[in-house]
């Protein structure tokens, strides 16, 4: 499994023409060291993310924590034959020690949506859960970059952004909103319609279809219209469909589970796949770009996603939106009163608490 791992992401390294300079990364010897929390690492989204995480040649300390039921899971995962070791955390007097040196902190902490919920009904509880671990994130690990997966994203990046504030620790380069599944689903929904090579489908790799403004119903934009390969026998109904089915693609998983939860497993898919872009910014290898809803002056919003580029020190430069189609211009100027008031919504919460 893991030589898999490790040749998939060496050929499509090949494939950006970048394979000479990164390989070497892959030599355990000349990796450097980098230790990732995730924290809610027992849940759903949790335990499926701590195997990817532990198959990530990256890696080299994996701490798990969580409010109960990390033992087992650390056990588990840390009888595979990878490079990290592997160590579970539980209850709050632990927390300090799960989060010390950790250069990456992924939070999937939280409780996830019921059939009839928005995302926003999640605020009460995971508000307040969000803000007591960013507090402790800024005690023990200040310089660590953040992947924030807890909902509403909308709400809790901006949360995470004033408390960070106020403990003076904030560097808006290293706090990100993980929206990498909306990119995900956009990029199966669009290989699935769009008559691009067979080759190209097999790899969904290859497909590129950014996705900004928000986490949540029509916050979600994809733009269809700078997917790669072009789809160009796409109608307008079809691009229609495929933004209504990427924005509502978090109710068709909870639709579908009936109860028992949101997306987990193509979470974990895309969280693995956004905290190794950060892995790679850190250690130095050039041109990773991924959406994330990240602080931005892009729009008049202060924090909005679109394609950003990593670095050694997080953000590097946020990408503008470049060219939209008038569907897509008219989708950016519906979006921005609801992802204005759950930005203003954590903003006040964090403030007020
Ligand atoms: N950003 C996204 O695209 C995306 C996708 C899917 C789910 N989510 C969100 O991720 C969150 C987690 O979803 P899930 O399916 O894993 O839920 P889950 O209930 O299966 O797991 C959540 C875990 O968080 C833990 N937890 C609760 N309070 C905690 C605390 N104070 N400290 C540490 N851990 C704590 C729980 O014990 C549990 O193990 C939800 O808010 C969900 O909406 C976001
Ligand atoms: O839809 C949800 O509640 C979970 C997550 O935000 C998703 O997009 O799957």
């Amino acid at each position: 499994m893991r030589s898999f791992v490790v040749r998939s992401v060496e050929s499509a390294l090949r494939r950006r023409g970048a394979a000479s300079s990164n390989r070497r990364l892959f030599s355990s010897d000349s990796v450097p060291e980098r230790k990732v929390a995730i924290l809610g690492a027992a849940g759903g989204i949790g335990q499926p993310l701590a195997l990817l995480m532990k198959l990530n040649p990256l890696v080299s300390n994996l701490a798990l924590y969580d409010i109960a039921g990390t033992a087992g899971v650390a056990a588990d995962v840390g009888h595979i034959n990878t490079r990290a070791q592997v160590a579970g955390y539980v209850g709050e007097e632990q927390l300090g020690k799960a989060l010390e040196g950790s250069d990456v902190v992924i939070i999937p902490a939280g409780v996830p949506r019921k059939p009839g919920m928005t995302r926003d009904d999640l605020f009460n509880i995971n508000a307040g859960i969000v803000k007591s671990l960013c507090t402790a994130i800024a005690k023990y690990c200040p310089s660590a970059v953040v992947n924030m997966i807890s909902n509403p994203v909308n709400s809790t990046v901006p949360i995470a952004s004033e408390v960070f504030k106020k403990a003076g620790t904030y560097d808006e380069k290293k706090l990100f909103g993980v929206t990498t599944l909306d990119v995900v689903r956009a990029k199966t929904f669009y290989t699935g319609k769009a008559k691009v090579p067979l080759r190209e489908c097999l790899q969904l790799i290859d497909v590129n279809v950014p996705v900004v403004g928000g986490h949540a119903g029509i916050t979600i934009l994809p733009l269809f219209s700078q997917a790669t390969p072009a789809g160009n026998d796409l109608s307008t109904e079809d691009i229609k469909a495929l933004t209504k089915r990427t924005q509502d693609g978090g109710t068709e998983v909870v639709e579908a589970k009936a109860g028992k939860g949101s997306a987990t497993l193509s979470m974990a898919y895309a969280g693995a796949i956004f905290a190794d872009a950060c892995l790679k910014g850190l250690n130095g290898v050039p041109d990773i770009v991924e959406c994330s809803f990240v602080q931005s002056s892009i729009t008049e919003l202060p924090f909005f996603a679109s394609k950003v580029r990593l670095g050694k020190n997080g953000v590097v430069e946020v990408l503008g939106l470049g060219p939209l189609s008038d569907y897509e211009e008219e989708g950016l100027e519906n979006l921005k009163p609801e992802l204005k008031a759950s930005i203003e919504k954590g903003i006040k919460f964090a403030r007020d608490n």
